[in-house]
C-alpha cells in the first residue's frame, strides 16, 4: 500500500477500547513525538512496546492519526515501562500501589516471576497465593492471544478474523491450523473456504491433500444450501469440485467415500440420480417429515354446535363463508396438522379468525407466530391478537456471531406449552427453522400453517409449504375464491391474473396499478428518480422513507438494488458539510439515510426516548427486514444511530454495519413478508431465471395502495408467461410420502 510507513514507541494511553470487536484509540510516544494510533489492536496496554505498520491520515475532527494496519506489541524490558504496564490495569488484580512492590522487589524479573514463580510473587505483601495465581493466569492467556494474533498475521489473516480465530481456540489456536485450516471455515463465523484455502496454500499444504477436498466439498454442499438446495446431485458436485480444486475423479470419488464413512455426507438414489447431502441437511429433511407424521396422527371430533357457532359469527359480522372456508374452519377444528393456503384477498385471515374463536370456545389455548417480525406484526394486526416471531416463539438461546446454528431454549425436551399453533406465511419458512419449530411442538398439539404456496420460496433452504402440499399426505384447504377485488383494488385482481398467467391491463385505467413505458436503463432510473422524488409522495402522500418502496428483481447492474441504492441515495440524501458519513465495504452510509436490518439480531438493544431524552421503553432485538433511518454517524465513539419504526434507537458499532444496507430499493426477495403503501417496480431486462411469474407475483401483492411498474410492458408480459421456477433440489416431498406411505403399511400389516 502507498505511504505505508512504520513506527515504534510505547504506549502512553489508551484513550477508547472496544473488547468486542477490538477497536483501539491510544497515544503512542515516538522518540520525537506523541502520535494517536486508531484501529484494531488487541490486549495492548499502557506501557506496552508497539511496532507498528500503517499509514498516517486526516480526521476532519481529531486531526492527524496514523491508522494501524498491523502491529506487534511486546511486553516491556525496562524497570519504568514495567512499572507503567503493570499500573495500567493490564493485568486484573494489579493496581498501582501493588505494581509499585512488585517492580521494588523484582525489578526487571518482575514478568518472569509472574508467569513462572507465582508462589514467590506471592511473598509480595498484599498478595495471597490464590490472587498470584490467577495473576500468573490472566498474563498467560494475554501472551497466548499475542503470540496467536502474531502467528494468524504472519498468514495474512486480518485482526478481525485474528480474533474471531483466538477467540474460538484459545490455546489450541497454532495446533488446529497448522493441523487443518480448513477447520476455520466450518467454525468461525464469515471464513468461507475460499479464505481458508488461501490461508492453507499459504502455509503450504499440499493442493491435493484430503483435508482440502474434504473441506472443498463439503463447500459446495454449503453453498449450495445457500442457494436454496437441499442437496446436490453427485455428478454436479464433482463436477463443481473438479473445476474448483482442480482435483482427479479418482481423489473426489474417495473424498466422498471417507465423508461418508464420517457421517458428514450421505448419498441416496432419487429417480434413478445419486444425490448428495450434508448429513445435517438430509436429517433434517426426515426429521420434518416424521414430525408431520406424528402429528397428523391426531383427529379430534367436530364439536357438535359446530355449524350454529359459524352461523352466530356469520350473523355478527355479516359475512358469509364460502364453502373453502367453511371447510377450512372445520378441518382446523379437527385435524392434527391443517394447511391453509390461498392468495391475496382469498379471506385468509378471515378464516383463521374465526377458526381462533371457535378453538378458544372449547378451551384451548391458541399460540400465533410468523417468521418475521414484520408479518408477526401483521399478524397481530390482523387477528387482534399478540403473534411473536418464530425464532422469538422458540425462545433464541444462543445466537452468538461464531455460532452458525441458532440453538433454541423451546425444543423436543421443552416443548412449547399450547393446544393450537398456527403459523402465518409459511412460505416464508425454511427447512431447518421448520425442523426447528416441530422439534418444540408435541404430537397432541395442533398445528395450522397458514400461507400463499405461489409467492417466492424461504430465502433458506428448502421449499417447504409447496412440498408440504405437493406430498398429498397433509389435508389443504385451498381459498380460491377472491372476496377483495370488487369492491377494492386492481392490485390484487392483477395479482391473481399474473398468478393464473393472464396477461395483465396496462392502459392505467384502474387508479392504483401504474405502468409507465421506458424503454432504457438510463430513461428507468431517471422516471424512478422524479417518481420517488417529488411525483409519488404528492400523489400517495408518503415519502421514500415511510411508504414508498422500490422492489427490484437484482442485486447487480444498472438496475439492481446496489446501483439503485446509490442513484436514489445521491437523489434524496446528498453528501452534505453537516452530514457524517461511514463508509463500509463498497456502501457509504450517510446521517439521514434509509437502510434495512438484514438479519435477525436478538442482542441488539433498542431504546425509545421522549422529547426530553428520557428513556420510556427499552428492549433487545432487530429483525431481517426493519427498516430505519440513520440519525447519527459518531467519529468519535465509532457508533451509528438508527431510528426505527415505533421510534426504537439502536447503537451500532462500526463493525456492526455488516448488518445493515441502505434500502431505497431492496430485492423482491428480501420483501416476503412485508407490505408498503406504495411500490415501485422497475423491469427492463434481466437473466430470464428471474424473469420469472412468481416473483412479479410476490413483488406486486406487496402494495396495499399503488403499484407502479416502470420498464417495458414486453418484459412484464414476459413474466407473467414464464411460470418456470427457480429449480430447488429438495426431497421433503419424498420423505413425507414415504413416511406416510411406510407407516400405513405396517398399520395394515398389524
Ligand atoms: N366470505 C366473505 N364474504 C365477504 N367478504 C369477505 C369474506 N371473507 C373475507 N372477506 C373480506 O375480504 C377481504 C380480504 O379478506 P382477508 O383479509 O381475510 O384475506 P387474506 O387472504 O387474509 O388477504 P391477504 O393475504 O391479502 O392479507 C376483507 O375485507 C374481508 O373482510
Amino acid at each position: 500500500m502507498e505511504n505505508q510507513e512504520v513506527i515504534e514507541g510505547i504506549v502512553e494511553e489508551i484513550i477508547y477500547r472496544n473488547d468486542n470487536n477490538g477497536y483501539c484509540v491510544c497515544v503512542v510516544a515516538l522518540e520525537d513525538d506523541d502520535v494517536t494510533c486508531v484501529g484494531t489492536m488487541v490486549g495492548v496496554s499502557e506501557g506496552e512496546q508497539l511496532r507498528a505498520v500503517g499509514t498516517y491520515v486526516k480526521h476532519h475532527t481529531y486531526g492527524h492519526q496514523f491508522q494501524i494496519e498491523s502491529y506487534q506489541s511486546f511486553i516491556p524490558k525496562d524497570r519504568h515501562a514495567v512499572l507503567r504496564y503493570l499500573s495500567s490495569g493490564a493485568i486484573k488484580g494489579i493496581g498501582p500501589g501493588l505494581a509499585k512492590r512488585i517492580v521494588k522487589k523484582f525489578g526487571d524479573d518482575a514478568f518472569r516471576i509472574i508467569e513462572e514463580e507465582p508462589e514467590t510473587l506471592a511473598t509480595v505483601k498484599g498478595i495471597s497465593e490464590k490472587k498470584a495465581q490467577e495473576v500468573a493466569m490472566v498474563f498467560y492467556e494475554q501472551r497466548e492471544m499475542r503470540k496467536n494474533i502474531i502467528f494468524l498475521q504472519e498468514y495474512g489473516i486480518s485482526l478481525t478474523y485474528a480474533i474471531k480465530i483466538h477467540n474460538r481456540y484459545k490455546e489450541r489456536t497454532m495446533d488446529v491450523i497448522s493441523n487443518n485450516p480448513y477447520k476455520l471455515a466450518e467454525d468461525i463465523f464469515g471464513i468461507g473456504f475460499k479464505m481458508a484455502d488461501d490461508i492453507a496454500l499459504n502455509m503450504g499444504v499440499d493442493k491435493f491433500s484430503i483435508h482440502r477436498i474434504k473441506a472443498g466439498l463439503m463447500f459446495i454442499l454449503n453453498r449450495a444450501t445457500t442457494e436454496g438446495h437441499v442437496y446436490v446431485p453427485r455428478d454436479e458436485l464433482i463436477e463443481k469440485a473438479e473445476a474448483m480444486l482442480d482435483a482427479a475423479y479418482e481423489l473426489l470419488d474417495q473424498a466422498l467415500l471417507e465423508m461418508q464413512i464420517e457421517k458428514s455426507v450421505i448419498s441416496k438414489i432419487v429417480d434413478e440420480e445419486v444425490i448428495t447431502y450434508s448429513m445435517t441437511y438430509y436429517h433434517v429433511e426426515l426429521n420434518v417429515a416424521r414430525k408431520l407424521y406424528d402429528l397428523s396422527g391426531y383427529d379430534y371430533d367436530l364439536p357438535e354446535d359446530t355449524e350454529k357457532e359459524i352461523e352466530a359469527i356469520e350473523k355478527d359480522s355479516d359475512i358469509y363463508f364460502d364453502a373453502y372456508q367453511r371447510e377450512a374452519i372445520k378441518e382446523g377444528l379437527t385435524n392434527g396438522v391443517l394447511i391453509v393456503t390461498g392468495g391475496p384477498g382469498t379471506g385468509k385471515t378471515t378464516t383463521i379468525n374465526s377458526m381462533i374463536d371457535l378453538l378458544e370456545k372449547q378451551g384451548l389455548d391458541v399460540l400465533l407466530a410468523a417468521p418475521t417480525g414484520r408479518a408477526a406484526k401483521r399478524m397481530t394486526e390482523a387477528t387482534g391478537r399478540q403473534a411473536q416471531t418464530i425464532h422469538r416463539l422458540l425462545e433464541i438461546s444462543f445466537m452468538k456471531e461464531d455460532d452458525r446454528n441458532n440453538r433454541f431454549e423451546k425444543n423436543e425436551d421443552n416443548p412449547l406449552e399450547c393446544d393450537v399453533l398456527i403459523v402465518d406465511e409459511v412460505s416464508m419458512v425454511d427447512v431447518v427453522l421448520m425442523n426447528s419449530l416441530l422439534k418444540a411442538v408435541i404430537p397432541g398439539t395442533r398445528l395450522i400453517l397458514v400461507g400463499d404456496k405461489d409467492q417466492l420460496p424461504s430465502v433458506g433452504p428448502g421449499n417447504v409449504l409447496k412440498d408440504m402440499i405437493e406430498s398429498d399426505r397433509i389435508k389443504v384447504v385451498k381459498l380460491e375464491k377472491v372476496f377483495r377485488q370488487a369492491r377494492e383494488s386492481a392490485i390484487v385482481m392483477n395479482a391473481h391474473l399474473i398468478n393464473k398467467g393472464e396477461h395483465v391491463d396496462l392502459t392505467n385505467r384502474k387508479s392504483d396499478f401504474f405502468y409507465i413505458k421506458r424503454a432504457t436503463t438510463g430513461g428507468i432510473l431517471d422516471e424512478i428518480k422524479t417518481l420517488i422524488k417529488t411525483r409519488l409522495p404528492k400523489f400517495a402522500k408518503c415519502s421514500a422513507y415511510e411508504g414508498i418502496q422500490v422492489l427490484a428483481p437484482m442485486r447487480k447492474g444498472i438496475l439492481g438494488i446496489e446501483n439503485l441504492n446509490k442513484e436514489l441515495q445521491a437523489t434524496l440524501n446528498p453528501p452534505h458539510k453537516d452530514k457524517n458519513e461511514r463508509e463500509f465495504r463498497s456502501m457509504i452510509f450517510r446521517e439521514g439515510d434509509k437502510v434495512m436490518q438484514i438479519k435477525n439480531n436478538y442482542n441488539l438493544a433498542w431504546q425509545i426516548k421522549n422529547s426530553y431524552q428520557y428513556t420510556i421503553d427499552e428492549g433487545l432485538g432487530v429483525f431481517n427486514g426493519d427498516i430505519g433511518k440513520i440519525i447519527e454517524i459518531n467519529a468519535y465513539s465509532n457508533k451509528v444511530k438508527v431510528q426505527f419504526e415505533d421510534n426504537k434507537v439502536v447503537q451500532y458499532e462500526y463493525a456492526g454495519l455488516e448488518e445493515l444496507e441502505l434500502a431505497y430499493a431492496v430485492t423482491i426477495h428480501k420483501s416476503q413478508g412485508s407490505e408498503y403503501p406504495v411500490v415501485v417496480i422497475p423491469l427492463l431486462t434481466g437473466p430470464s431465471m428471474l424473469l420469472i411469474r412468481n416473483l412479479l407475483y410476490t413483488a406486486v401483492t406487496r402494495a396495499k395502495k399503488y403499484v407502479v411498474i416502470v420498464g417495458l410492458d414486453s418484459t412484464i408480459y414476459q413474466m407473467i408467461d414464464n411460470d418456470k421456477e427457480i429449480e430447488r433440489y429438495t426431497t421433503l416431498k419424498l420423505r413425507i410420502q414415504e413416511i406416510f406411505d411406510t407407516m400405513a403399511e405396517v398399520q395394515v400389516i398389524e
